[in-house]
């Protein structure tokens, strides 16, 4: 293929690297648009993007005293979240994308989404974002090149990426990168009028992890089209560690200081919308200790010469969930918006100019709501959408770590896996070993929330809340993490160890049982007395609990009936898990670790079943 040479600004290529050259052309001649530009990343390409896109109406300019350089955009209606039905793992063989991912053989699913991209770009820009995920000064920086033709992908990235001239010049010649190409699918014909939120009902989020291509059309919301996200970060990445060895992970990441100043790192998965942003910027209502944060979303872990796990956290911004961010929650995640530079979206407006969302205090008399309706406290829907969302800088955030910046990582010292269960899982409970870890991991279980399409409020089983976001079969995905179990050299001893949470159990009465938030850091305490050896822990069939006075309640306003509930371990409803785990097991046939297996018989017997 040979791109029309009236395609403008693509021969001004900032780069000789032929690989990137030769795919930019190849696409631009596939997609036809108007233009090419090379983002630079710089202060000016953001301000003239963003004045177009307030020109355009897609962004709207806030309040400049409250929300200095940050937007305000809506998205089409029915593109407000990640579209796991319409998400693809495209592996040569069927059986290695497994049972919990769509498939579709690689060659029919690029025939398909060939012919869909055909002329898809025609009136429009392709913006070509060189990215870099984790710090640029690693030994092997992780880059990727985004092909979009959405502006608002262009902005978003800026936020939530290293990205631009410094990563093309780091990238030198012949670098390797993940190619990820977006397009919103909306072409415009001669003098046709775009709306605010391109974007196509047929939608594909295709993920090729033999070859580490990603191919996205469609959609223009976050997850479905910053492609270093999810879609790099996660999917393609996690095939790459099972290839290399190490993990990519949902998972935030903290630093906590015992008033001993003593340091801990602490990685946790909980699935989408259930608690990550909030636990990594925590602040503690016990005196003494502190938390910085090193991340939010994603953990890649590999192990050091030392034998201990080291995590990086590969974003450079937060996609934060807004519904529910609030002073009282999450003050240092109103800190850091405060500081500007950010885009929200499907968030309501104010009169003034200001942002608002359910859970932020008493709500205005009137609001623009997500939709762009007159909004007042009468009206029947919320006005913002619960999938709403903040893009800001993370080195704005007041309590971010200085470690954040070392290409090397934190060292690991316990993960916790979370859900968001009514009912059944305690507050905290500890995993006897790494493979009794893997296997809270691997059966963890949690309601679906607004973060993905589709019915809120389901359980469903969500192995180390990677359910949407494991790039290969997750028997095999299993089976690595129990041989990340080894260790270096065979030696375990320095594994960070394992804990179940679970913030959300309620009271008969609907009330959440535990107030979370910055009282979880009583949790993390427990933790860290735990490693320390100096907290006790009762043992039940399911793990190591807290005895009640061995977690600090100091202050705290709790009645002892609220906590027992909150740490009790029922064994009916233990009991009623054993179908639906071994139904989730049975899935993956003979791709399911034998141990997993052993260990699910452990608990039966523990429980008395059969
Ligand atoms: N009851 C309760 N709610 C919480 C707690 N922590 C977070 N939440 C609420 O859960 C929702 C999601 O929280 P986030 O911290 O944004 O979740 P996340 O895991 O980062 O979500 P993603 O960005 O989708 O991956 C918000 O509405 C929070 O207010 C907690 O400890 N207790
Ligand atoms: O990917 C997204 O759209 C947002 C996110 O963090 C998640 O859903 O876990
Ligand atoms: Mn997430």
């Amino acid at each position: 293929m040979s791109a029309p040479t009236t395609v403008k600004g693509l021969d001004q290529a900032p780069t000789s690297h032929a690989g990137l050259l030769a795919w930019v052309r190849d696409v631009a001649a596939l997609t036809t648009p108007d233009r090419v530009v090379w983002c630079d990343g710089s202060d000016d390409e953001w301000k003239s993007l963003t004045d177009q896109l307030v020109d355009a109406g897609v962004l709207t300019r806030l309040n400049a005293e409250k929300r200095p350089n940050s937007f305000w955009a809506r998205t089409d209606p029915t593109d407000v979240a990640r579209v796991e039905e319409r998400t693809f793992i495209c592996s040569v063989d069927e059986s290695d994308a497994g049972p919990t991912n769509n498939w579709m053989a690689p060659d029919e699913m690029k025939r398909v989404m060939t012919e869909l991209y055909r002329g898809c770009m025609r009136g429009r820009t392709l913006y070509v974002i060189p990215f870099c995920m984790g710090p640029l000064t690693a030994e092997q920086p992780m880059f990727g090149v985004e092909l979009t033709d959405s502006p608002y992908v262009v902005a978003s990235m800026r936020i939530m990426t290293r990205m631009g001239s410094a990563v093309l010049e780091r990238m030198g010649d012949d670098a390797d990168f993940v190619p990820c190409l977006h397009s919103v699918g909306a072409p415009l014909e001669p003098g046709e009028a775009d709306v605010a939120w391109p974007c196509n009902e047929t939608k594909y989020i295709s993920h090729f992890p033999e070859t580490r291509e990603i191919w996205s059309f469609g959609s223009g919301y976050g997850g479905n089209s910053l492609l270093g996200k999810k879609c790099f970060s996660l999917r393609i990445a996690s095939a790459m560690g099972r290839d290399e060895g190490w993990l990519a992970e949902h998972m935030l990441i903290l630093k906590l200081t015992s008033p001993q100043r003593k340091v801990y790192y602490v990685a946790a998965a909980f699935p989408s919308a259930c608690g990550k942003t909030n636990l990594a910027m925590l602040e503690p209502t016990i005196p003494g200790w502190k938390v910085e944060t090193l991340g939010d979303d994603i953990a890649w872990m590999r192990f050091g010469e030392d034998g201990r796990l080291y995590a990086v956290n590969p974003e450079y911004g937060l996609f934060g969930v807004a519904p529910g961010t609030d002073w009282r929650t999450n003050p240092n995640a109103m800190r850091t918006l405060a500081k500007g530079n950010s885009v929200y979206t499907n968030v309501a407006l104010t009169d003034d100019g200001d942002i608002w969302w359910e859970g932020m205090g008493e709500p205005p008399a009137h609001l623009t709501d997500w939709k762009g309706r007159d909004w007042t406290p009468d009206s029947d829907e919320p006005s913002s959408h619960p999938n709403s969302r903040f893009c800001t800088p993370i080195n704005q955030c007041p309590i971010l770590a200085p470690e954040y910046e070392d290409p090397k990582g934190v060292p690991i010292d316990a993960i916790l896996f979370g859900g968001r269960r009514r009912t059944t899982i305690p507050l905290i409970a500890e995993a006897r070993d790494w493979v009794h870890g893997v296997y809270m991991g691997a059966t963890l279980s949690s309601e679906t929330t607004a973060a993905a399409a589709g019915k809120v409020g389901v359980v469903r089983r969500d192995p180390m809340a990677m359910l949407p976001f494991i790039g290969y079969n997750a028997g095999d995905y299993f089976a690595h993490w129990i041989s990340m179990g080894k260790g270096v050299d065979g030696d375990a001893s320095k594994l960070p160890r394992v804990f179940y949470v679970n913030w959300f159990r309620r009271g008969a009465d609907g009330r959440f049982l535990w107030p979370g938030f910055g009282e979880n850091s009583r949790v993390l305490k427990w933790v860290v007395e735990r490693i320390e050896g100096t907290a006790d822990a009762v043992d039940s069939p399911v793990g190591k609990i807290p005895t009640a006075a061995s977690l600090d309640t100091d202050g705290l306003d709790l009645t002892e009936a609220d906590l027992e509930a909150a740490l009790r371990v029922d064994a009916d409803e233990w009991r009623a898990e054993i179908p639906q785990v071994t139904e989730w097991f049975n899935r993956f046939g003979d791709r399911l670790p034998g141990v997993l297996w052993a260990e699910l018989d452990a608990l039966k017997a523990r429980l008395g079943v059969e």
